[in-house]
């Protein structure tokens, strides 16, 4: 029989890594051997290097920024490198297809490919495509798509609405581990704050600002992101954590309500396991904008409640929860609604479909 080979590839935060953690178990049952391309430093090295049976490769890469940077001159020529150092893994790995989660190490790699002349499937999971996805477009034979509002960003011939993958262990958590992990065990409900994969810092300020008002009705997990715990503050039922793992869908199914940046990925496990959220999107300066979309399109449907980054205060911070927990009955009763099957199964199908035969 043929040997199944396929090569992954996204990363540069959690969010650009997800749907791959998601199918990596259902490729291996299938018989895939899996190589994994991504950068030397980014996120993704860690989250998949603990994962038996995926080789992971490291290549040079580059990113665009919006700002003047002598980086922006450098950068061109670390993602040729890249390329050369794909076509190699390529060359010896030989896979019948490639899926890609986007980020910038995903542009090497699919240009890579299309040199290679391996099919290449790539995943956008915010409502407008991020630029390394859009660089990459060109160059791949499916795009699939979380948001159907996506759909119109994107080539007729090439787009696939899938809707949401959520990994299939969050729904096993155990809320009494989630409570013990944390160290929390009243009786007070739980927030949980996530600046997305990274943390986020006018989240982080404006919540350790009103952190002794806040623990008089919460008990908080803080997920403040890689070298933002602030260890100063030792107060009973804060808990702060950087970034956890395994233990997530403990800490998920101890939580009661939820703070958070407005990431794809984040914002749709929230739905599944229908926690009523407070999306604070990351802004336009600091972004395209995508999770602004993001989060007012749940707000729409009446999943979500927004507050938007510039009028974040410590002030309007409660406020906005003390309105979270009032509308929670709605938005929970709203999110029972929610029909989104898991999309893995349909990313497995297409994979399958438009590997070389
Ligand atoms: C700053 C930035 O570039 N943000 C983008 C990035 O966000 P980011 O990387 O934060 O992505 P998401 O919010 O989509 O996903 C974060 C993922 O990390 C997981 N998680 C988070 C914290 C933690 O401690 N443990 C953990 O497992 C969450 O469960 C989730 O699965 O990718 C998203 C998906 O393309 C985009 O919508 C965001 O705009």
């Amino acid at each position: 029989m043929k040997r199944k080979q396929i090569v992954l590839t996204g990363g540069g935060t959690a969010g650009h890594v997800m749907v791959n953690l998601a199918i990596i178990p259902l490729l291996k049952e299938q018989g895939w051997t899996i190589d994994y391309i991504g950068s030397k430093q980014g996120i993704e090295r860690e989250l998949i290097e603990q994962i038996d049976e995926v080789t992971y490769h490291p290549i040079s890469t580059g990113k665009l920024r919006r700002y003047m940077s002598i980086e922006n001159v450098k950068d061109p020529f670390k993602v040729i490198k890249g390329i050369g150092q794909t076509l190699r893994i390529l060359g010896k790995t030989k896979p019948q297809v490639i899926f890609s989660k986007g980020g910038f190490v995903s542009v090497p790699v699919l240009i890579g490919a299309r040199l290679r002349h391996v099919p290449a499937v790539i995943h956008e999971s915010d409502i407008t495509p991020g630029l390394a996805n859009k660089l990459a477009m060109p160059f791949a034979k499916k795009i699939l798509a979380t948001f159907p509002e996506t759909m119109e960003y994107l080539p007729d011939k090439k787009a696939n609405w899938i809707g949401a993958v959520v990994r299939p262990e969050l729904f096993e958590g155990d809320k009494r581990k989630g409570l013990l992990f944390a160290d929390l065990l009243t009786t007070k409900p739980v927030l949980m704050i996530m600046g997305g994969s990274a943390g986020a810092q006018k989240i982080n300020e404006a919540v350790r600002s009103q952190v002794r008002a806040l623990t008089k009705t919460y008990q908080i997990i803080h997920l403040c992101g890689k070298n933002n715990v602030d260890s100063s503050i030792n107060i009973p039922g804060y808990k702060q954590f950087e970034y956890i793992n395994e233990e997530l869908p403990d800490v998920l199914a101890a939580t009661d309500f939820v703070v958070s940046r407005a990431g794809a990925n984040s914002i749709f496990e929230f739905l599944a396991l229908q926690k009523p959220m407070l999306l604070i999107p990351l802004s336009r300066q600091a972004s395209r904008g995508d999770q602004i979309l993001n989060a007012n399109a749940f707000e729409a449907q009446g999943y979500a409640k927004v507050l938007e980054e510039e009028k974040l205060t410590p002030n309007t911070l409660i406020e906005s929860l003390e309105e979270l927990n009032k509308q929670a009955p709605l938005l929970k009763a709203n999110m029972e609604k929610y029909q989104g099957q898991d999309a893995t199964e349909k990313v497995m199908k297409i994979i399958n479909d438009t590997a070389k035969k």
